[in-house]
């Protein structure tokens, strides 16, 4: 394997495609992980990302081949809108740091970390004061707990942050399971705090089974993990919540995918978190999405990638060996259903 690339058979697609590997180190820790790392796929469409995350099995790779695919070999649907706002992602960092960073994003929304096992409550609470002081009384602020709290704890969690932040736009992924968001949404409905879900739609097995319970308010979509931009707004489509879109802190192509199905959804009444460029030290794109004072421009193909030479972010033999392997693990995996 070189870092020109290798040619690999996947499903869906008539002859070979491309694959080159990259591995990004980032600015900061963020879900637990310091360099983002992908395969990415040319076909005839363009480019195409696959960059499940290394925890995750083959099974639960295939929707993200999928996606990659369809980049690769039949594009996206057009658009219906020319640009889509953006949030600010604030990672665990100190009160002045995020600060810093709401401000320089110029956006009005932002997205603050929660929960981590590296910050205390009160930690977060003083990071969402100093999240609502840079972004002034209009900004909204909405915060991801990753499914780490339990129901009361969630509750307790809710009223001190929601008072911190001057305000909750929404709470991702309080809890983990749906009848526990159910609760909670619940419990915090006369606070006027919205229940966003995440994981319970793209680790589901049934992405439909929250809104079914009545156990969200927002619904979280992610390209990759959702099998495509067509079959993310299929998911829309069928859980009639209102969507916002956000990264799996793709490379700028992954992130373009993002971009597209934001682009495409019949309604978006929210910033969406596609701006997680900004938490990688480079790009595999000199094309990538930049949001420039909250908003970003959405594409109508993926961006050109860069030569495979000294320069772009590639990675060395062996992790270029590790995910060809487990890209033809998934492939088969991938053609096997798709017979089935
Ligand atoms: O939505 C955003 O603002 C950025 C993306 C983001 O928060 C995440 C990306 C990938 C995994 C998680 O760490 C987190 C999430 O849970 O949404
Ligand atoms: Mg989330």
């Amino acid at each position: 394997m070189t870092t020109g690339g290798t040619a690999v058979r996947v499903p869906g697609a008539v002859d070979d495609l491309l694959a080159r590997v990259y591995a990004i180190p980032m600015r900061t820790r963020f879900r637990d992980i310091t360099v983002r790392e992908g395969v990415l796929l040319r076909g005839p469409a363009g480019w195409g990302e696959f960059s499940p995350f290394r925890e995750y099995g083959d099974e639960e790779c295939v929707p993200w081949l999928l996606s990659a695919v369809e980049a690769a070999t039949s594009g996206w649907p057009g658009p219906l809108r020319e640009r889509v706002p953006v949030n600010c992602t604030v990672p665990v960092v100190p009160p002045a740091e995020a600060h810093r960073l709401v401000r320089a994003s110029g956006c009005r929304t932002a997205k603050v970390k929660v929960a981590d096992p590296r910050s205390s409550l009160a930690e977060d609470a003083d990071r969402l004061a100093a999240v609502r002081d840079a972004l002034g009384p209009a900004g909204a602020i909405r915060v991801d707990a990753n499914a780490a709290w339990e129901v009361d704890a969630a509750v307790g969690a809710i009223a001190v942050l929601d008072r911190a932040a001057g305000g909750l736009e929404y709470v991702e992924q309080p809890c983990r399971t749906v009848s526990e968001l159910a609760e909670v949404r619940g419990r915090v409905v006369e606070r006027g705090v919205r229940i966003a879900a995440d994981e319970s739609i793209r680790r589901a097995a049934d992405p439909l089974a929250v809104a079914v319970a009545g156990a969200a308010d927002v619904a979280v979509l992610k390209v990759a993990p959702l099998g495509g931009v067509r079959a993310a707004l299929a998911v829309a489509e069928a859980c009639g919540l209102p969507c916002v879109v956000s990264s799996a802190l793709e490379s700028g192509v992954g992130l373009s995918a993002g971009v597209a199905l934001a682009g495409a959804l019949p309604e978006l009444d929210f910033a969406c978190g596609l701006g997680t460029g900004s938490l990688l030290t480079s790009d595999v794109t000199s094309d990538g999405p930049v949001p420039a004072g909250g908003w970003l421009p959405v594409p109508r193909a993926s961006p050109e990638v860069g030569p495979a030479d000294a320069g772009f972010p590639w990675a060395d033999a062996s992790t270029a060996r590790w995910w060809v392997d487990r890209l033809g693990r998934v492939a088969a995996l991938a053609e096997e259903s798709r017979r089935r």
